[in-house]
């Protein structure tokens, strides 16, 4: 097993709520609520840790709430290199509806100082100076106020010169500053890759398109998911396809971290590229069933995966594994 990094900037406690139907402008009593600990990178911690990974998890955390954190890092066996910062994690609301649909409410966050940004680089630097290092490095949601682009490429450019594969699953501009890095993975959803591609990528046919320009542009796996509809992988090991299973989507809240959590459990283990493909898209199947990241040790996993269908779009690109 290995020994991965997830740094979540902008971290958040996910408020989750389940609805018959939202009304708005109205008073709301959902079935349920449910808060946890979350925020992208944790999020992919959460399930590489399920998988029997190494993991710490870093980035800023505030210190007025973050005892819920501190407890599901405590039980899930993370390692916690968060840097507190004063004032509260942001609270993110996900409203869940009975028909599938659901409406995130996300804060901006805690401001964060030079010297907050100073000590995280000090807390990386410590990690990756240690042997044995970590093997990969994931770089995972939102910026927090007072971490511009510039800020963000500097710190991409700095987790590069760790000699690690960075992995980045952001959005907006940070997506932009993100693929300008040429970090060894990134995995928008279709529509925050949009922007970047200049139109709509409401096809197959355009994803793989733009999933073939991302991978030209230096980037060695460019994944692109698009919910139900499934996966675009372009790598050096080819480019692939998949179509999850059909589940009744509950809750599609972390079904992106799990499936990021995923395809680098299937590389770091060395799995076979359709293999890797098949896992992480089950399991991101599995996550939209209920509230939080996929688990592995779901009882039908095994149907999930063989339902899951993987195809290779082309025959040209020379098979060979590479992180
Ligand atoms: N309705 C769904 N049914 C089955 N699988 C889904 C569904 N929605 C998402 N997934 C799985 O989760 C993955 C990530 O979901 P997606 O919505 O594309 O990303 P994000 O959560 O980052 O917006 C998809 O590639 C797919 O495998
Ligand atoms: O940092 P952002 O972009 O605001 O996103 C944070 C939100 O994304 C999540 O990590 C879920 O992400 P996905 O649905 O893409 O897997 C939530 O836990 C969190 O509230």
């Amino acid at each position: 097993m290995a020994r991965v990094v997830c740094i979540t900037l902008n971290p958040a406690l996910d408020l989750a709520f389940n609805l018959e139907t939202l009304t708005l402008g109205h008073v709301n009593r959902p079935d349920s609520a449910h808060l946890e600990a979350a925020g992208k990178g944790v999020n992919v911690a959460r399930v590489l840790a399920s998988l029997g990974h190494e993991v710490t998890v870093s980035g800023f955390l505030g210190s007025e709430n973050d005892a819920p954190f501190a407890l599901a890092f405590r039980q899930l066996g993370l390692t916690d290199a968060f840097v507190r910062v004063p004032g509260s994690t942001r609270i993110n609301a996900k409203l869940a509806e009975k028909s599938g649909r659901v409406t995130d409410i996300n804060s901006p966050g805690m401001p964060i100082t030079p010297a907050h940004i100073t000590a995280l680089r000090d807390t990386l630097n410590g990690m990756f100076q240690h042997t044995p290092a970590p093997q990969a490095v994931v770089v995972a949601g939102s910026l927090p106020p007072g971490i511009d682009q510039h800020l963000f490429a500097e710190l991409l450019a700095t987790l590069k010169g760790y000699g690690v594969p960075l992995w980045i699953d952001t959005s907006g501009p940070a997506l932009l500053t993100a693929i300008a890095a040429q970090p060894a993975a990134v995995k928008p959803n279709e529509m925050e890759l949009a922007e970047w591609a200049g139109s709509k990528l409401d096809s197959d046919q355009k994803r793989q398109a733009a999933a073939e320009q991302l991978y030209a542009s230096g980037i060695e796996h460019a994944l692109i998911s698009a919910g139900a509809e499934g996966v675009l992988w372009v790598s050096q090991q080819g480019i692939w396809h998949s179509i999850p299973p059909s589940v009744t989507a509950t809750n599609t809240v972390c079904a992106g971290d799990t499936f990021v959590a995923g395809m680098l459990h299937g590389l770091l283990s060395g799995f076979l590229p359709q293999d890797t493909l098949r896992f992480a898209t089950a399991l991101s199947a599995e996550a939209v069933r209920h509230v939080g990241v996929g688990t592995p040790h779901a009882d039908d996993f095994d149907s999930l995966q063989q339902h899951t269908r993987v195809r290779r779009l082309d025959d040209t690109i020379t098979e060979g594994a590479t992180l």
